[in-house]
This record gives structure tokens, C-alpha cells and sequence, in this order.
């Protein structure tokens, strides 16, 4: 697939004169180039989605709306060739980009179409001093969104589209490891009727194209999903320009099974929130912590499991982990397993832990989904987000070693609880330092709810009315009569 930056509704060629090669991770082979824009080319795009604000911030919410679902629409009409550009611009299962990423996508501009419609603006009257204040929320102007490789369409469109639901103009970098949807939703966006200038896509890598969107001087707010190193370079650069902030970022989320769970179900989603998407979700329960009453029973049953998930190309049905999503990140992967290996003392792998060669696609970057067990929440495996098809288990006494064992790292994206004990469940959601904390269940959505983390998962939140605060400001009107 040959892709072009999209800017001002019309493909271009980058003035930047340079190309990245685009690899499908199921064979390791390359398939196309994508552009890596420079300076030149976001300014290109910020002139054009600069020429359009007045226009598209004076849209009527109607008129948006209108467009906003007529994309949701047209990306369900288009699933087939969606999902199949997904899952091999990414190496994730088709039929999981069918069910999860390119329905996702959709209902993200289905709901920020619907969202928009209900936004209102708040007014307080002063009772006694005789005067209304009422607080308009302006569109910042040009906002710039950036997204990483791991849910690549379905985290696109969640940045883009409260964004212009808002009435902002955007400049948009996918990650340039899976550009292919981004691009795809060029010709989507047009033919809904967007008008031109209102969604810029400019392609590249974050040296050359996302820094220069962050630095920037007129792209006043940058909402970006990613890795917690790339967010605090950004946050670094973009603090001294005085730029409004979403940063979501990393996650090493605990998994925390009491005894007295409802065991089944905690087994199936268990094995769901450890390996989906190869374990590239930043929600993913990558530490699995079990109470010691029945730890052994866990880790045997969790272990058969997982030794019989099916490793394979994208393509195939009965494919339950597909490809990781480039030869470096398997290589990142593989040094914590290489670790895990050198240290027995540490870790003890129960499954897993090799590279699988697949026949027919043996330069395809497939690795075993692994399970390793550990002997202190302070190693390495358990600090470091791997964020691949590696989870660690160990177990824990009681509610309050739980608790520690939860909080003990710099993360605190999302948790997962399972226990059917109403009193400790409310006794730890309060406790739990995570954004978000699932109980019984793991990436149960909701989107009018606020989505983000805390310490170094980021700051601020997406999601609902959350998002369209960020791409708005706050303008108070105090009037005396
Ligand atoms: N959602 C998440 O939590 C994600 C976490 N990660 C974590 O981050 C690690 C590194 O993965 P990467 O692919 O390098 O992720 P990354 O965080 O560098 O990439 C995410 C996006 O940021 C852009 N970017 C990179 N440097 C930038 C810069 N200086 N200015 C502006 N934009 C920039 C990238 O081009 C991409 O579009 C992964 O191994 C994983 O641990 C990666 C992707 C998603
Ligand atoms: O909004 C969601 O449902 C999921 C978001 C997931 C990420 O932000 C991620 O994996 O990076």
C-alpha cells in the first residue's frame, strides 16, 4: 500500500522528500513506504487546518454531528478492507480487528457526533451582588493528536474525534509503524464531508514529524497516547510553550485474585487481559497477583491455558496471538525474557519465553505467550512496562500485602479486582492507586467515563464530556445588572 499525507482533503506527497519503509510484522517482510514528514510538512498541514477554523469552529453542533456520524457509518460499511489493513499494517488477529478495533473506531465518532449535542456550557448567578457569570468553552484552534501502534484506528479516531466535535482543526500523526487506517480514513473523512482543512494527516517518525507537532508554535493543545519515555520528552518540550497536555501513557496494571472469586470467570478473562492484542494494551494485566489459598490451583489451570493459546499468522481463525508489532519491539521483548532466563534465582518461566517460527511465514516476529513467575514485586519484570505477550505471576497473604504489592510501582494506569467480597472491593477501589479499577471484569467500556492514569501513567483524562473539556477553554463572562 502506498500511502501520502492527507492534507486539505487531498493526498501530498511530503515536501520533506523522505520515506520509511512500511513492515508487515506476520511475514517481516516490507510492503509499502509511508511518508516521514518534517517541519514543512506539519506547517503545511497547520496552515490548512488554520485557514479552516473559522469555518468549522461557526459549524453548527447539528452540522457536525451530521458528518461525525456519517464517518461512523462509512468506517462500519468499510470493516472488511478496515480490519484487513489493521491486522496487517499490525500483526493483530483479523478477526479481532474486525470485532474490537474497527467497531471501535466507529463508535468513537458515533459518540463524540452524539456527545457534542448534549455538551453545555455552565452559569452561576451571584445571588445578592447582582450579577450572571456564564462560562463559554471555546475551541482551542489547531490541536495536534498523536497516537502509537498498538490500537492504531481505534486510538486515532479517539483523539480526532472529540477533538473536531469540539470545533478544533487538527494535525494528526499516527504512528508511523502502522500508518495504513490512518491513511484509509483520509478518503473516509472526505467523503462524510468533512470539510477540507478540518483533519490533517501527516505521517512520520516522532523525531522528525511528531516533534514537530509538539514544538509547534500555533499547536496549542497535544493529546498523545504512548510510551511513558516519548511522554515526558513531550512533556518537557511542551510545558515552556504553555500547551494545554493529555498525555496516557504506560501501564504495569495489577491483577489481583482473591479466593473467594468467582473462579471460572476470572480464569477466562484472565487469560484475555493478559495476552490480547499480544499483550500490546497498556490496560493489559501484566502482573498477576493471586491470593496464596489458591495460587497453586491458579497458576496450573492458567498455565494449561495458556500453553494452549495458538500462535499464527494474522489471517488464520484459529489464531489467538498473532504477530508482535516489529522486529525491534520483539527484540525489546526478548531482552526482559533473556533476563528471566539468566536469573533463576528471580524468575522461573512456567511457559513460553521463545521465539515461534510459523510455517510458511518464518520472518513473521511471533513469539509464546509466557508466564513467569517472580519472586519479589521489585524486579525488574515486574517495574518495567514489556508490554508484549509476557505476564509475571506471584502470590499474596492477605488484602493489605494485595495492597502493597498493587501500589508498589510507578505506574497506576488501570487494576483489576476479583473478589466477591462487597466490603473489600470497596475497601480497595479506594485504596488502589490507578485511574481506573475494574472489578469482575477487564476493558469493560464505557465511553462517557474518564479514561487516563496517574503517577507516571499520565495526566489528564479522555473520554466523555473529560475530552471536549481538554479541546475547549474556559471563557467566564461576569455581567452586572
Ligand atoms: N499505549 C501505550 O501505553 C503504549 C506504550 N508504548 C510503550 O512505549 C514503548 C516504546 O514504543 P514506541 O513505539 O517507541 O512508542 P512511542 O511512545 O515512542 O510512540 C507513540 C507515538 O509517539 C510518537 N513519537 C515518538 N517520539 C516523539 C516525539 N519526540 N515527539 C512527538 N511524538 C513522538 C511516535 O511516532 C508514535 O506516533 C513500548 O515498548 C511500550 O512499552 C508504546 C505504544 C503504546
Ligand atoms: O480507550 C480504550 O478503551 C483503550 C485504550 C487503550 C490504550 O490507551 C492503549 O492501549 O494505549
Amino acid at each position: 500500500m502506498d500511502i501520502t499525507n492527507f492534507i486539505n482533503n487531498e493526498e501530498q506527497i511530503p515536501l520533506s522528500g523522505f520515506w520509511l519503509d512500511n513492515y508487515e510484522p506476520a511475514t517481516g517482510k516490507i510492503y509499502g513506504e509511508i511518508p516521514n514528514s518534517n517541519e514543512d510538512d506539519v506547517e503545511k498541514a497547520y496552515q490548512a487546518a488554520k485557514a479552516t477554523f473559522p469555518l468549522w469552529s461557526n459549524t453548527t453542533i447539528d452540522e457536525r454531528s451530521k458528518i461525525m456520524l456519517r464517518i461512523a457509518t462509512l468506517i462500519e460499511e468499510n470493516i472488511e478492507q478496515l480490519a484487513a489493513a489493521e491486522s496487517r499494517d499490525n500483526g493483530k488477529p483479523l478477526w479481532l480487528a474486525k470485532a474490537v478495533d474497527i467497531p471501535r473506531a466507529s463508535s468513537n465518532f458515533r459518540f463524540y457526533g452524539n456527545a457534542i449535542t448534549q455538551y453545555a456550557s455552565k452559569s452561576h448567578e451571584s445571588i445578592g451582588k447582582n450579577t450572571i457569570n456564564y462560562t463559554l468553552r471555546k475551541p482551542i484552534g489547531v490541536v495536534g493528536c498523536i497516537s502509537p501502534w498498538n490500537l492504531p484506528l481505534y486510538l486515532f479516531s479517539w483523539k480526532i474525534a472529540p477533538a473536531i466535535a469540539a470545533g478544533n482543526c487538527v494535525v494528526a500523526k499516527p504512528s508511523e509503524v502502522t500508518p495504513a487506517t490512518a491513511y484509509l480514513l483520509g478518503e473516509i473523512v472526505k467523503k462524510a464531508g468533512l470539510p477540507a482543512g478540518v483533519l490533517n494527516i501527516v505521517h512520520g517518525n516522532g523525531a522528525s514529524c511528531g516533534q514537530a507537532i509538539v514544538t509547534h508554535p500555533h499547536i496549542k493543545a497535544i493529546s498523545f497516547t504512548g510510551g511513558t519515555t516519548t511522554g515526558a520528552h513531550i512533556a518537557r518540550t511542551a510545558a515552556p510553550m504553555f500547551k494545554k497536555l493529555s498525555l496516557e501513557l504506560g501501564g504495569k496494571n495489577p491483577n489481583l485474585i482473591f479466593a473467594d472469586c468467582d473462579y471460572d470467570k476470572m480464569l477466562d478473562t484472565t487469560v484475555r487481559s493478559s495476552f490480547a492484542n499480544q499483550g500490546q494494551i497498556c490496560l493489559c494485566g501484566s502482573r498477576i497477583f493471586v491470593q496464596q489459598d489458591i495460587y497453586e490451583r491458579f497458576k496450573t489451570d492458567f498455565v494449561n491455558r495458556i500453553k494452549k493459546l495458538t500462535v499464527g499468522h494474522p489471517e488464520q481463525s484459529n489464531t489467538k496471538v498473532g504477530a508482535v508489532v516489529s522486529a525491534s519491539h520483539r527484540e525489546k521483548i526478548e531482552e526482559y525474557l533473556a533476563l528471566a532466563k539468566a536469573e533463576p534465582k528471580n524468575y522461573t518461566i512456567l511457559t513460553g519465553g521463545n521465539r515461534v517460527t510459523v510455517a510458511n511465514f518464518e520472518g513473521g516476529y511471533y513469539l509464546e505467550p509466557t508466564v513467569i513467575e517472580v519472586s519479589s514485586n521489585d524486579c525488574k519484570l515486574n517495574q518495567e512496562e514489556i508490554f508484549g505477550p509476557v505476564v509475571t505471576i506471584m502470590p499474596f497473604t492477605d488484602e493489605a500485602h494485595a495492597l502493597e504489592l498493587a501500589n508498589g510501582t510507578k505506574y497506576g494506569l488501570s487494576a483489576t479486582l476479583w473478589t466477591n467480597d462487597l466490603s473489600r472491593t470497596m475497601r480497595m477501589t479506594q485504596e488502589i492507586d490507578a485511574g481506573i479499577v475494574w472489578v469482575n471484569t477487564w476493558l469493560n467500556r464505557d465511553l462517557r467515563t474518564p479514561f487516563g492514569g496517574v503517577k507516571d501513567s499520565g495526566v489528564g483524562r479522555e473520554g466523555g464530556f473529560e475530552a471536549l473539556d481538554f479541546f475547549t477553554e474556559p471563557k467566564n463572562v461576569c455581567i452586572e445588572y
